[in-house]
This record gives C-alpha cells, sequence and structure tokens, in this order.
C-alpha cells in the first residue's frame, strides 16, 4: 500500500503498524489554466471586502462556500464577477497571487502560467495598472519564494467588444515586458474566437503568445477558428474537439496542446461526472492533453487535487500520471535549457 503521491494530507498513517510516514510530494507539473481571478478563497474576500469596505451578500464564509452550485458556466460567471469586486488595490492583487502560488507549491506546481481579466476591473474603475503591478509584485518574488516560474497572460472577455479588447491591448502597451501572451475567456456560446481577429494580430505583432478558451461549452467550428483565424499556440479546455474528428487529426499533427480543466468540466457541467471525462479518450487520439485548475477555489481543488480526482475517477496509472506532467511541461512557454531541467524533475519523481 501507497502513500497517495497527490494528497494534501502532510502525512500517511498505514492501517498495518499506525506508523506515521511522511506522504510522497505530489508530481511535478506546469499549470496552464489557472484564472488568478479564480482563486479568490472566501477567507481572503472576506479579508479584503473588510479591508476595502466592500459589503458581500453573504454573512459568512460558509453562506457564500454554499453558493458554489453552478448549472453551466454562465451561472458560475455571476458569482466569479460578483465575488471580485473585493480586488481594488495594487496589494490586493499581489496578496492574491502570494496565496495562489504558496498553495501551488503545495501541490507540486514548478511553472505557472497565470491567466488574468483586466476588463473586470477597469469596468469596476480599478486602473490596469494597479492590477499588472500588483500581480506582477508576486510573480517576481515567485522563482525565490516559493521556487515557482512563470509567465502571465492577458485574457480579453468575449462576451464585450472586439472594441474594449482593442481598448485593454492599449492600455496595457506600457507593460508588455510584463505579458507573454492574449487569451480569450467568459461566457463562449455567441461569441467566436473571429470577434478577436484584429486584437490577436496586433498581439502577434507585438511578439506574445496566443492562447484562446475554445470548446468548453462552444463546438468544434470554435476550435477551428482560434486555430485558424487567431493562430493559438494552445487550446484552453478543448474537449468538445472529440465531437469533429478532422479537428482531432489536425490537433494531434500539429502538436497543439489542450489544458484540460476535469474539476472544473464537472462543476460547470460540461460533463455529467468525472468518470465519463473524455480525458483517456483524448490522451488515446493522441492528443498532448495537460491538466489544469482553472478556477480552484470555486471547483473544489487545485492542480494535484485534479490529478488525484482524474487518477482515481478514471483509474489513470503511473505511466499516464507521468506523460500529463511532461505534457504541461512540453506545452508551457518556457526556454528550452529550462523545459529540460523540469522535464527531469517529472522522470525522477517517484510514488515510493
Ligand atoms: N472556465 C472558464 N471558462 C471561461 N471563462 C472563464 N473565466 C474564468 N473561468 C472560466
Ligand atoms: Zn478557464
Amino acid at each position: 500500500m501507497h502513500p497517495l503521491p497527490h494528497s494534501l494530507d502532510q502525512s500517511f498513517r498505514t492501517a498495518e503498524d499506525q506508523q506515521v510516514i511522511p506522504s510522497m510530494p505530489p508530481i511535478p507539473t506546469a499549470e496552464l489554466h489557472l484564472h488568478i481571478e479564480g482563486t479568490l478563497e472566501p477567507d481572503l474576500a472576506f479579508a479584503l471586502a473588510e479591508r476595502n469596505g466592500v459589503e458581500l451578500p453573504y454573512a459568512t464564509q460558509e453562506e457564500l462556500r454554499a453558493a458554489y452550485s453552478f448549472s453551466d458556466l454562465q451561472d458560475f460567471l455571476n458569482l466569479y464577477y460578483a465575488l471580485m469586486t473585493v480586488l481594488r488595490t495594487e496589494d490586493d492583487f499581489a496578496d492574491l497571487t502570494h496565496a495562489y502560488l504558496a498553495r501551488a507549491r503545495e501541490q507540486g506546481v514548478r511553472h505557472a502560467e497565470i491567466f488574468f481579466d483586466p476588463q473586470a476591473h477597469t469596468a469596476r474603475g480599478v486602473e490596469i495598472d494597479a492590477v499588472i503591478r500588483g500581480i506582477g509584485r508576486a510573480l517576481d518574488a515567485a522563482p525565490g519564494t516559493y521556487g515557482i516560474t512563470t509567465r502571465l497572460i492577458m485574457c480579453f472577455l468575449r462576451d464585450e467588444s472586439a472594441e474594449s479588447a482593442l481598448e485593454t491591448f492599449e492600455a496595457a502597451r506600457p507593460h508588455l515586458d510584463r505579458i507573454a501572451a492574449v487569451g480569450l475567456d467568459s461566457a463562449e456560446v455567441g461569441n467566436p474566437p473571429s470577434k478577436f481577429r484584429e486584437v490577436y494580430a496586433l498581439a502577434r505583432e507585438a511578439g506574445l503568445k496566443c492562447v484562446a478558451h475554445a470548446g468548453e461549452e462552444g463546438p468544434p467550428a470554435y476550435v477551428w477558428e482560434a486555430l485558424d483565424i487567431l493562430g493559438v499556440d494552445r487550446v484552453d479546455h478543448g474537449v468538445r474537439c472529440l465531437e469533429d474528428e478532422a479537428l482531432v487529426a489536425r490537433l494531434v499533427a500539429d502538436r497543439t496542446p489542450l489544458t484540460v480543466c476535469p474539476l472544473s468540466n464537472v462543476r460547470l457541467r460540461v460533463v455529467d461526472r468525472l468518470a465519463d471525462h473524455p480525458l483517456p479518450a483524448m490522451l488515446d487520439a493522441g492528443l498532448l492533453v495537460t491538466v489544469n485548475s482553472d478556477d480552484p477555489a470555486y471547483f473544489g481543488g487545485y492542480v494535484a487535487d485534479n490529478f488525484t480526482a482524474v487518477r482515481d475517477a478514471l483509474g489513470l496509472d503511473e505511466t499516464t500520471l507521468r506523460t500529463l506532467a511532461r505534457n504541461s511541461f512540453e506545452a508551457a512557454f518556457l526556454d528550452e535549457e529550462t523545459r529540460a531541467a523540469y522535464l527531469k524533475e517529472v522522470e525522477s519523481w517517484s510514488r515510493g
């Protein structure tokens, strides 16, 4: 009997001898699909509400947690945008990011590529400079304090206009040295990637990488648009690609990574149960799949929790877990030397 490699538990007591033996460390991973606003835990939300004099429509953290039952993506987004109104100052964004990094370290994250949603803050009167400086301060400290390398990905809200995305890109121009890539998130259906072709062209011209949420709730046609019109380097979610054989063949041929988020897919009812998740089918099809946490404060777990959950629900063996971890570093926006060092860590990881 082996200790669970991905357990958050600090120790493990064997049934046989009642000895406490340390649990094995979680598998080293790159987290590539993580919304920093989606890491806002109830305790920090209440602390920031108090600090900033924001009134929350929940009396207690338990009451807030009780609202974490979602019928679909939009139902979740309503709460996600409402709760992030506690984030107002540069310090708030720094505190939020530090809290995530501390948890990520415990979960085996060695490299994190972090989304943020500037329009969700500028629409409330928060300066984009405060958002980027606050997150940036924590990211600057990440290698030294947490042993984690990072990249920052600026997302456009696809249910806002193309003009608003262009204005946001221009407002962020003074900070482009801090931004590795642009992304596209929020309500997918009815907001196809093609709506944002202009701002993605500008981003690419500026030397940024490009990613986009596609094929979460939206159809395979949105994944095609993300590839052919936006020229994305990775697809976020992409689980619905399996409905289109030619699309799967294209993704496999190009080795385009898909950042899959299993616990998110269950909580947002993209799949009914984790046991029905298409992750094994995606791996069997030869897709470059990674496992990520999306909005872990809302969906019941961080990245190692997602690994544990899919291992248990889908019966993934150690070889498959290692493949998923290796994929995460292959899909990351890393220089080759750093990538090779992380891949070595994956190979030497052991469940004990
Ligand atoms: N899962 C998700 N899909 C789309 N937009 C999001 N914003 C935060 N989480 C998201
Ligand atoms: Zn997401």
